[in-house]
């Protein structure tokens, strides 16, 4: 048969089969991909092949996973104990939202800019979404409108949004509707008020902590994916806020920056990191106003290796 991975918890793999059941799966043996050095071979989001088990004395039907289809995409952490290894989160992933708020909690350009990278990298479609859209006077939605101009001549899409009010939560939901997502963001942007708007019924929060209280204090969480009422999916990955790291090469840096890129074969050094190189048509670009200051800032900064503090930001005023 086959299915998609909706959890793991360590030894047991939750699939749903294509026709629509849940079974509880385990891996048989030594079940390793060749070319991933992961600490887990099967993640939240994989596609497999699976068998049931002949256990008619148990209540419950099981299987063993045989095989793993190759992976769309996948985000990664890397193992706390084994350094070279990496915890495969999530794979399969068609789109990952950003919760963007202006001041409360503060979004910075530099955070929205290594949330899209990475995303480039891991090939996973991203959108930003400005919320709390409902609270902004003049000034900010000015503002608001100003970095979705911008963010959309790169090519992202934005949307504002209100999680409270629910203005735009339908555009949402149509985005989201047979796909499998991601909802990312600053703690205090918005994301449980969103899933709540859009699906009641599904409250993560409450479900985290109860799970929480189950197991004791250090555990670690687990991906789990989720289905939506109207046929959509997402994948809920607690206790991380961005997508997990990604190591990227100086020289491919820029490619992750869509109006860089399409840049590049202007420069006149095909290995141009648009830094201090002559006849460099991004900073070319950018001097001409056609490239956001903002953005060659967090290209500099991430080529520095510079850490971006806007990820330390985990405070907000609570109403
Ligand atoms: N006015 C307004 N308030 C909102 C909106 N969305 C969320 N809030 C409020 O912002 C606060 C934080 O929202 P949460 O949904 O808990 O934020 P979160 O991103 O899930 O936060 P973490 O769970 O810490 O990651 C709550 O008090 C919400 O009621 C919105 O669109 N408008
Ligand atoms: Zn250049």
């Amino acid at each position: 048969m086959t299915g998609t991975v909706y959890k793991s918890t360590g030894s047991w793999y939750q699939v749903k089969s294509d026709e629509g059941k849940f079974y509880q799966c385990r891996i048989k043996g030594k079940f390793r991909i060749k070319g991933i050095k992961s600490t887990n071979p099967v993640a939240v989001g994989d596609r497999v092949e699976f068998k049931l088990e002949d256990n008619p004395s148990e209540e419950e039907e099981t299987g063993v996973i045989t095989g793993i289809k190759d992976r769309e995409n996948y985000i990664i952490r890397r193992s706390v104990n084994l350094s070279k290894q990496t915890h495969i989160i999530a794979s399969n992933i068609d789109q990952a939202f950003l919760l963007v708020t202006l001041n409360n909690p503060p979004t910075f350009t530099t955070f929205i800019d290594r949330f899209l990278v990475t995303a480039e990298a891991y090939g996973i479609k991203a959108i930003l979404l400005f919320n709390k859209i409902d609270t902004y006077k003049d000034e900010e939605l000015d503002e608001v409108k100003y970095l979705a101009a911008m963010y959309r001549s790169i090519g992202y899409e934005c949307l504002g949004t209100s999680a409270k009010t629910g203005k735009n939560v339908d555009k949402v939901k149509e985005m989201m509707k047979d796909k499998t997502s991601m909802i990312s963001g600053h703690s205090g942007t918005g994301k449980s008020t969103l899933i709540n708007t859009i699906e009641p019924k599904l409250d993560l929060k409450t479900m985290h902590i109860s799970e929480q209280h189950r197991q004791g204090q250090h555990t670690t969480t687990f991906a789990e994916m989720f289905d939506l009422d109207f046929g959509a999916r997402i994948i809920d990955t607690p206790g991380i806020k961005g997508f997990g790291v990604v190591d990227i090469e100086k020289e491919e840096l820029g490619d992750y920056f869509p109006e860089f890129f399409e840049r590049k074969q202007d420069c006149k050094f095909n290995n141009c990191l648009h830094l201090d190189e002559p006849q460099c048509a991004v900073k070319e670009a950018l001097e001409a106003g056609e490239i956001p200051w903002s953005r060659y800032k967090s290209y500099l900064q991430i080529i520095k290796g510079e850490e971006d503090q806007s990820y330390r930001i985990d405070n907000y005023e609570q109403e």
